[in-house]
């Protein structure tokens, strides 16, 4: 098994910015040979692709076409976790060289705990957080069954994250808040 330096495991609600802030990390960090972006949503996507006869490239992209099966989705993936919590974050680890590995959508408890028990020393965990308004700017709309599940709220209580981001365009400097979090990756690589 590969052993990393370090692991970001990122969480947050929908359209908070999971995949921008990370994007951003991951090129502070020199790119893709220093910091891979795993996501438990790939191979999931790709195997729900497969079977229903979509276009993966698309589900993973941030247009609206994932909206249109996100719950069947959820669905989809609830199987396969309650059968084994693992099952995703084993298939996202495998064979990843670089040192940092970031996960950019935890969102249960599973997933958590999956990564602390086998990477204790190097797991640290960070929320984004953006407001209803903010989200809403960003396309997000409400929708029964998705916002109120484990899917989203999986997280809300029970994990002290280790750095929590404010991606609101009228907050907090994103930049500044995410000095913080690359000082430590870099403490930690040295560099
Ligand atoms: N700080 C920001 N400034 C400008 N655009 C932003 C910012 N944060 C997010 N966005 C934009 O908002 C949209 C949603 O962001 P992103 O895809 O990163 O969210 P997400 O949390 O990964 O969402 P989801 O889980 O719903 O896929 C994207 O088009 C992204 O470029
Ligand atoms: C089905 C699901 O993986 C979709 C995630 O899509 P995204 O991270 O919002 O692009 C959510 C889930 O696993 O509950």
């Amino acid at each position: 098994m590969d052993s990393p330096k370090l692991i970001l495991l990122f969480s947050g609600k929908r359209k908070s910015g999971k995949d921008f802030v990370t994007s951003i990390i991951q090129q502070r960090l020199g790119g893709s040979s220093v910091c891979a972006i795993l996501r438990l949503s790939g191979p999931l996507k790709e195997q729900y692709a497969k079977e229903h006869g979509l276009d993966f490239r698309r589900l993973l992209d941030a247009s609206g076409y994932k909206e249109k099966f996100r719950e069947d989705m959820i669905r989809w993936g609830e199987e396969k976790r309650n059968a084994d919590p693992g099952y995703f974050c084993r298939l996202i680890v495998r064979d990843v060289p670089q040192p940092v590995w970031i996960v950019s959508d935890a969102r249960r408890r599973s997933d958590v705990e999956w990564f602390r028990c086998r990477y204790q020393l190097q797991t640290r965990t960070v929320r984004v957080q953006a407001s209803e308004e903010s989200r809403r700017e960003r396309g997000w709309v409400y929708t029964a069954g998705i916002d109120d599940a484990e899917s989203e709220c999986g997280l809300d209580q029970g994990v002290a994250f280790d750095w929590t981001i404010s991606n609101d365009s009228d907050g907090p400097l994103l930049e500044e808040q995410l000095e913080r979090v690359l000082r430590v990756v870099r403490d930690c690589l040295e560099l």
